[in-house]
């Protein structure tokens, strides 16, 4: 039922799908009473010419069933293909819509999975698994019908032999889904190895531990081999009560017929025609075990799917967002406290109470020691996570107000870790910008002015130019390249609020006192938050907020700050070292 709303726009072909397939069973159980008219009709009029007739008719039935057979997969093949992709489509938007939080704590193989294999097995199920369970199931109600009404006494002896297929159907529905269930997770936690390694494959190689990720591997891959194996199992267990208890069934009726017709009480063409149907039963009831196990793996994918799709979200759009349409940047942190929903309620809040106002235009660099909590605190304003308590305000309006959109377009980010996507230079720069999608004058000038700003020229020295791919299909770029295209992205939105952590932190350091003298001229016309970790990125801003155990302790110019705090003077002298210690780390490797 949960399927229903995307298989909805496919159900006419579904529909008609399964009518082609209730028409050719039809048309196989009338195949037998065509029989014992043919075999009635020559042995009592002993007439070899009588035959024809039927032949004829039992033949045109053969290719009437064929043409629906093929029918019915051409209707279904297409919706299934369908309800495969709005369904992906409808997971990718909620990966896209769900928090932070939630990313933190699934693993990218197990959405890959879901995505890929599950989606898969839903498809394969719609496309042919559901149909042919409904038609089987009605086939084998009617054919009992038929058989019943044929011969009471043998109808009934078979009916009663195929009890036990239901009941060792339901058992194996007990066994099967939790096994079916433990096989596409441990497919998910291989996908996630296997992610993994690709991603940190540089890592493995320096430190030689492409052995150790092997042997990792292989233990994973080995429990779900153990799974399938067991899944195979059960799955050859049914397949012989499946073939066994209609064995059984077809024996029965074959003693007791014999002797019926032996007793004058059914003709040889009844005999003839019930074994006819019997056999046409066959088939739709040996099916019901792997119809099963194929609708059991599809509903555990299908409560894979619905675990990603009913995923709490907290971050949500508020019912009525309040707009501003020219925000003046005013940015302020009210009382803000903050701690990650999984961390040990023993310890105490991550951010305690944080007081800090940006006026509009000012530029505020953030310090502390390592761990103090600077990035959790710009990842507030941009609602990648959700204050505890306190609120993140732009001008005066709580940012948990605001349409995510909208806030998304005031106030643009950049990060430490540079992320490109697998897309040109310049679409990775305009990402912010979805009405530059288009070139166009205005867009060319705002990709250049934002290149210039984070010193990324070398890009026009790519094969071709700002349209050179980049990300994991394209070109590779160095650390520093790939920030100096991240930093680009965030100037060329143009937001009133820029908030940068750490984004010049992979470049050199003449580089990155290049890239700070472009930014000034930004940063005059913007409010900024940086995070710094060198004196020189201090230098930029007009403030200094000093970080220390969850709380803001010291708000000032930096000469100030200098003198009134020591903290201050440890965090600042600690940077200076890291400075001089990079310096000779890159005059060596000149
Ligand atoms: N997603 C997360 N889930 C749980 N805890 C986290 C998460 N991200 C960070 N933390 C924890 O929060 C604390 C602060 O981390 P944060 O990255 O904000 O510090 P920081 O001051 O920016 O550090 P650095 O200067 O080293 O970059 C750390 O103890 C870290 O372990």
């Amino acid at each position: 039922m949960r399927l229903y709303p995307f298989a909805r726009p496919a159900l006419p072909r579904l529909a008609l799908g399964m009518l082609a397939a209730l028409l050719a069973a039809l048309v196989a159980l009338a195949i037998p009473q065509v029989l014992q008219r043919l075999v009635d009709g020559a042995l009592t009029r002993q007439d070899a010419s009588q035959i024809w007739p039927a032949v004829i008719v039992v033949l045109v039935l053969g290719v009437i069933e064929a043409v629906l057979i093929a029918l019915r997969r051409w209707f279904v093949l297409g919706p299934g293909t369908h309800i495969e992709a709005r369904m992906r489509n409808a997971l990718y938007a909620r990966l896209q819509d769900l928090p932070v939080t939630f990313h933190d704590k699934w693993p990218s193989g197990q959405l890959l999975s879901r995505a890929v294999s599950d989606l898969n097995l839903i498809r394969r199920w719609i496309s042919f698994g559901l149909v042919l369970l409904i038609v089987n199931v009605v086939t084998i109600v009617i054919g009992a019908m038929i058989l019943v009404s044929m011969n009471w006494i043998l109808g009934v002896i078979f009916l009663v032999c195929s009890v036990p297929l239901w009941i060792v159907g339901y058992l194996f529905e007990e066994k099967y889904s939790v096994v079916a269930r433990r096989s596409q997770d441990q497919a998910g936690d291989l996908a996630t190895a296997v992610e993994e390694s690709v991603h940190g494959i540089r890592v493995l190689k320096a430190f030689g531990r492409g052995k150790f990720a092997l042997k990792n591997f292989s233990d994973q891959a080995e429990s779900l081999r153990g799974t399938e194996i067991e899944k195979a199992r059960a799955i050859a267990g049914i397949w012989l009560w499946l073939l066994m208890i209609p064995d059984v069934a077809f024996a029965l009726c074959l003693v007791a017929g014999v002797w019926l017709a032996s007793q004058g009480e059914f003709s040889v063409g009844g005999l003839v025609a019930f074994f006819a149907t019997a056999t046409v039963l066959r088939w739709p009831i040996e099916s019901v075990g792997f119809l099963l196990s194929m609708t059991f793996d599809a509903r555990t994918a299908t409560d894979r799917f619905f675990d990603v799709l009913d995923a709490p979200n907290a971050i949500t759009d508020p019912e009525h967002p309040v707009t501003i349409d020219r925000p003046s940047g005013r940015l302020a942190f009210e009382r803000v406290h903050f701690r990650y929903p999984d961390s040990p309620s023993r310890f105490p809040d991550l951010l305690d109470g944080v007081d800090l106002v940006l006026e509009p235009g000012e530029t505020m660099a953030l310090v502390g020691l390592t761990g103090s909590g600077k990035s959790t605190l710009t990842a507030l304003t941009t609602r990648l996570y959700d204050v505890t308590e306190g609120a993140v305000t732009l001008d005066g309006v709580d940012v948990r107000h605001l349409g995510r959109e909208e806030l998304r377009r005031h106030l643009s980010m950049a990060f430490e870790d540079a992320t490109l996507f697998s897309a040109s230079v310049r679409d990775n720069v305009l990402l912010g910008r979805p009405e530059w999608a288009e070139r166009s004058p205005e867009a060319d000038a705002a990709l250049e002015e934002a290149l210039m700003v984070a010193q990324a020229g070398f890009v026009h020295d790519l094969p071709e130019g700002v349209d050179t791919l980049v990300g994991e299909e394209g070109m590779s770029l160095s650390g520093g390249q790939r920030q100096r295209i991240a930093l680009a992205r965030a100037v060329a939105a143009k937001p009133a609020v820029l908030v940068l952590d750490d984004p010049l932190s992979a470049l050199d350091v003449d580089t990155e006192s290049l890239v700070e003298a472009a930014l000034r001229e930004v940063l005059s016309s913007t409010t900024a938050l940086i995070v710094a970790h060198r004196p020189s990125t201090v230098m930029l801003a007009d403030r200094v907020a000093l970080l220390e155990n969850g709380r803001v302790t010291a708000v000032g110019r930096h000469s100030d700050l200098l003198r009134e705090s020591e903290h201050y003077k440890f965090v600042i002298s600690s940077l200076e070292d890291e400075e001089r210690r990079e310096s000779a780390r890159e005059e060596v490797a000149r």
